[in-house]
């Protein structure tokens, strides 16, 4: 379905400046054209577990997407409502295999390593084990799923994850990228994922979806 320009106008991303699952969202926005409201939810001041947040999103976490009547929480769950609403620079190839690796690569960093460092998680390890036990937990978490998307996308990638074009597995990989340097993962171990990071770094897109580009960043207050 083709979208007029009034329609568009009507999105809004409850977003926090430092989360990777905001972040993904932005990076889709920006690749498709989309222009957007920024609706900063402060995680540190627990505007995430207001009244009024939980409407849109019942889970309590951010991102949250506004499109007119349509509210939608989750990244995942976004990011798919945008690839069929606004079919402009495709996030998912029509080769089903590739389509196929996108989807794993995006399930593996959404279910398999993201969960693991979320604040309500990191806040559980420090109350249970102190808080040293917390960075390497998350790196465990860290490391476990990239030599996995290491063997996955070595050999197959092109400029981008799965070819010349960013896609839903680049859109899930550079967020994730930028949070494993956060909590002091060593790139150099995984080359493939490191020159995609170099991708990455060069392209608009994703430059102006990164935490410090967003207007809740601290340097920017
Ligand atoms: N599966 C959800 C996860 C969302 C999520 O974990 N959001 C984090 C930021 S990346 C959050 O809001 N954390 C708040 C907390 O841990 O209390 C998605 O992909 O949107």
């Amino acid at each position: 379905m083709d979208v007029t320009t009034a329609e568009r106008a009507k999105l809004q991303l409850y977003s926090y400046w430092r989360s990777s699952c905001a972040h993904r969202v932005r990076i889709a926005l920006n690749l498709k054209g989309l222009e957007y409201e920024y609706k900063a939810v402060d995680l540190l001041k627990n505007e995430h577990m207001s009244l009024d947040f939980e409407k849109l999103n019942p889970i309590k976490y951010v991102p949250a997407l506004v499109d007119g009547d349509t509210v939608i929480g989750d990244s995942f769950a976004i990011l798919l409502y945008l690839e069929e609403k606004y079919p402009e620079h495709p996030l998912l190839p029509k080769d089903l295999k590739k389509k196929a690796l996108n989807l794993q690569v995006a399930s593996i960093v959404g279910s398999s390593i993201q969960p693991f460092q979320n604040t309500k998680i990191l806040n559980y390890i420090e109350e249970k084990f102190g808080s040293n036990e917390k960075l390497p937990w998350v790196q465990f978490y860290i490391n476990d799923g990239f030599e996995a998307l290491e063997k996955l996308l070595k050999g197959v990638a092109g400029k981008y994850a799965t070819g010349d074009e960013a896609q839903l597995a680049d859109v899930f990989l550079a967020p994730q990228i930028l949070s494993a340097s956060w909590f002091q993962v060593d790139l150099s171990r995984f080359p493939t994922l490191a020159l995609l990071n170099e991708a990455y770094d060069q392209s608009s897109a994703f430059q102006a979806a990164l935490p410090l580009q967003q207007p809740d960043a601290p340097s920017s207050s």
